[in-house]
């Protein structure tokens, strides 16, 4: 991956009853977003691929990369820019197999030992969360705190790992500056862009913060 600065705000679709996928999706883009990722847990494969195509031809009109969470077949049908990969998904290595080097491969990690073994495994980033509890996503790992993030960073320059950490779960405006303090490469935000009154004039305040 060369732009890291795409990747530090990357927006994550939720499912609301206020906003369709490809509205909060167009809504992080007109705001500055230049990272989506479609996320859709509740939707059938054909729902995902149907929004797919639209959120990706949206994202290309904006220059902005596209990652879809968990279908790794969609992702290569499509040739979106990249795929997002949890402990329930399918691993990193078989996924670098069936994709190639040339799409982004994000895993999830919650301790340092998630990084070493996605890093291992041919990872181009981490989501590493959640900061604090959400609402977003079901079974969430422990809270990592801004100690949890100091930690797994620090045990990275010790042991020569070199990847973009993306924080993610139940991270606010507030946040954001305590949290790139302990030296991740960005934020992963869905709720409260979502929540926000006007998610374009919110996603523009985070960026420009
Ligand atoms: C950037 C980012 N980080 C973490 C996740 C979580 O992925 P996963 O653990 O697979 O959980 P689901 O999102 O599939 O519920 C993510 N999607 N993005
Ligand atoms: C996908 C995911 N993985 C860990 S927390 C989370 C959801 C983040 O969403 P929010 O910003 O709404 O807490
Ligand atoms: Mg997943």
């Amino acid at each position: 991956m060369e732009d890291n600065t795409a990747m530090e705000l990357q927006f994550i679709t939720h499912y609301t009853g206020r906003y369709t996928y490809f509205d909060s999706a167009r809504m992080a883009l007109e705001g500055g977003c230049r990272w989506i990722q479609l996320r859709m847990k509740e939707a059938t494969e054909e729902e995902v691929e149907k929004e797919a195509i639209r959120v990706q031809d949206l994202c290309r009109q904006y220059g902005a990369t596209f990652i879809i969470d968990d279908h790794v077949a969609l992702a290569k049908k499509l040739h979106a820019d990249g795929v997002h990969l949890g402990k329930k998904d399918m691993p990193i290595a078989e996924a670098r197999k069936l994709l190639g080097k040339d799409f982004i491969i994000g895993g999830t990690a919650n301790t340092f030992e998630d990084v070493q073994m996605h890093y291992a495994a041919g990872a181009d980033y981490i989501g590493c969360g959640p900061f604090r509890f959400t609402t977003t996503k079901k079974n969430l790992s422990p809270v990592l705190g801004l100690e949890g993030y100091r930690n797994i960073v620090s045990r990275m320059k010790e042991t020569g790992i070199n990847l973009p950490i993306v924080a993610i779960g139940g991270i606010a405006f507030e946040d954001i500056p305590a949290i790139m303090q302990t030296g991740v490469s960005g934020i992963a935000l869905s709720g409260s862009i979502l929540r926000a009154d006007d998610p374009i004039a919110e996603t523009r305040r985070i960026i420009n913060s």
